[in-house]
């Protein structure tokens, strides 16, 4: 009898193309609810690709994704917001003409069906309590990022895809959006996680997956995969 508990979310053998290139070539993969990995890798090598193809912003030309139980690899993005999949994007997507509590208002009341978002809540969990009527357009990086991050968390995700949020902040920042993932995590949410940022990732977990040129290198702890003679030849060359 196996005491793990069922996946949140399973890849099973993932494939895309664009044209010709093959982008992802079998992808598999599986996270616990509340379990944070970081999905690390060079430029190009797929990242963003695979959380396109699990959030439903890119279907996978085969393989299979399983979420909550249910198939969902034909299942559109904004469904999948529905049933407890969001993501946040490299370039945070709020709307710069509204205040950052209707960006969270707008969020809260598209992204669930049956559970209405506790707007104030959300505005303390990503510290925009104090700008909440102020015009997204006018916030700092670090405070759009958080405002990406409250839209995503409006819609109750039980998975979240985080896309490079780390880029452009300082320490302090860092820090404070690295509190941030660890206690949604801790409240059960799973995380993924594209990041450069090594030293930021290994604030919120040890376990990665390294991607190169769309494969799966290596699954395992960020330590190990630093010594991992594939992973080095990815990122520094066959040389490496
Ligand atoms: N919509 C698209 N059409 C054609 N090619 C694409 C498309 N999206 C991504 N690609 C290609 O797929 C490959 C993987 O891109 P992807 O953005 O997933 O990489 P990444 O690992 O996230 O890179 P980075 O770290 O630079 O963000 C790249 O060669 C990219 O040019």
């Amino acid at each position: 009898m196996s005491s793990n508990p069922p996946p949140l979310l399973r890849l099973e053998g993932v494939n895309k193309r664009f044209g010709g290139h093959v982008v992802l070539n079998d992808v598999s993969f599986s996270l616990a609810p509340g379990e944070i990995v970081g999905l690390v890798g060079p430029n190009g090598s797929g990242k963003t690709t695979t959380i396109n193809v699990i959030c439903g912003l890119y279907r996978a030309d085969s393989g299979s994704i399983v979420f909550d139980g249910k198939p969902v690899h034909r299942v559109p993005m904004h469904e999948l917001a529905r049933i407890g999949i969001n993501r946040t994007f490299q370039v945070p997507k709020t709307f710069r003409d509204m205040t950052v509590r209707e960006n969270i208002e707008v969020a809260a009341y598209f992204g669930h069906a049956d559970q209405r978002a506790d707007v104030n809540a959300l505005l303390r969990d990503i510290d925009l309590e104090a700008q909440a009527d102020k015009l997204a357009g006018s916030l700092t990086v670090n405070q759009q990022k958080l405002l990406d991050l409250g839209r995503a968390l409006a819609t109750g995700p039980k998975l979240l895809l985080v896309d490079e949020i780390g880029a452009g902040l300082n320490p302090a920042e860092l820090g404070g959006i690295a509190e941030l993932l660890r206690k949604l995590a801790q409240r059960g949410i799973a995380l993924i996680v594209v990041e450069h940022l090594m030293a930021f990732l290994g604030s919120i977990t040890q376990r990665v997956i390294v991607l190169g040129a769309g494969r799966m290198l290596f699954e395992g702890s960020l330590d190990a995969a630093s010594r991992h003679p594939e992973v080095v030849a990815a990122f520094f060359g066959e040389a490496a």
